[in-house]
């Protein structure tokens, strides 16, 4: 499964301009400072924001092409967003039910996904009884349980209290490199980027200024950002 992009937008005087091809099991950071176009770039892997060009191919077919719900992308994002009036455990059933499974098989699916995430114990448990990083985790737990063919991450780490970080960070790090498909996470934090990912990309003003494993971006930072990245 090989994500191949080029994802183009144009918000004057902002312009984004990314070639982007990520292979099945890898996980790519796209890393750089506030405004570089990383959301941007990311939405439009995910079919959210309007692209002005450019194409989104899974395994060389147009991902758009599917309907919303059959495009099987993953996403986790700043807000895990999750449904307020539903148990933790019908939050992470959510996906497999949107797959067809029975209610039955969906909570068993779930419950195995809310034990890997270390949060068996919170099955019943309301989304406003959890901390940001156990929400988060949930939103993680749903994502996956969904079976999506492609993950998408947007700064999964933010608004996490900090002694909470590193295992958040651990556990995303356990799941992403279990994950069999295309990965893309957006990251604005180096020890972040550097932790999770197998590739940096690193964008500043909408087009890619480095592309490289983390210790090559550490051997010869292109730029004072990439230099950043892996000095903190
Ligand atoms: N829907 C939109 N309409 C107009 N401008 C937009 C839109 N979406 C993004 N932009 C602009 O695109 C630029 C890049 O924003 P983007 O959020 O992608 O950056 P980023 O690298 O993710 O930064 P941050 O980490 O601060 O979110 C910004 O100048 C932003 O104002």
């Amino acid at each position: 499964m090989m994500l191949d992009a080029h994802l183009v937008a144009a918000y004057p005087p902002f312009s984004l301009d990314v070639r982007l091809r990520v292979a099945a099991g890898e996980v790519v950071a796209l890393a750089g400072p506030s405004g570089a176009g990383k959301t941007t770039a990311l939405r439009l892997v995910a079919g959210l924001a309007a692209p002005a060009g450019g194409y989104v191919l899974l395994d060389g077919a147009p991902l758009y092409a599917r309907p919303p719900g059959r495009r099987s992308v993953g996403m986790v994002l700043r807000d895990p967003l999750l449904f307020s009036h539903l148990s933790v455990l019908d939050n992470v059933a959510f996906g497999p039910r949107c797959r067809g499974a029975g209610t039955g098989e969906a909570r068993r699916a779930a419950t195995a996904w809310l034990h890997d995430v270390g949060l068996g114990a919170l099955a019943r448990a309301r989304p406003g009884e959890l901390s940001r990083e156990q929400a988060q985790r949930v939103a993680l737990a749903r994502s996956l349980a969904a079976g999506p063919r492609v993950l998408l991450l947007d700064e999964p780490l933010a608004g996490v209290a900090d002694p909470a970080r590193p295992e958040l960070r651990d556990l995303l790090r356990r799941h992403l490199s279990c994950f069999a498909g295309p990965c893309v996470l957006v990251t604005h934090d180096p020890a972040e980027a550097a932790a999770l990912a197998d590739r940096l990309v690193v964008v500043e003003n909408g087009a890619i200024v480095q592309d490289g494993t983390p210790e090559e971006v550490a051997r010869h930072p292109r730029t004072r950002y990439a230099a950043r990245l892996t000095t903190s």
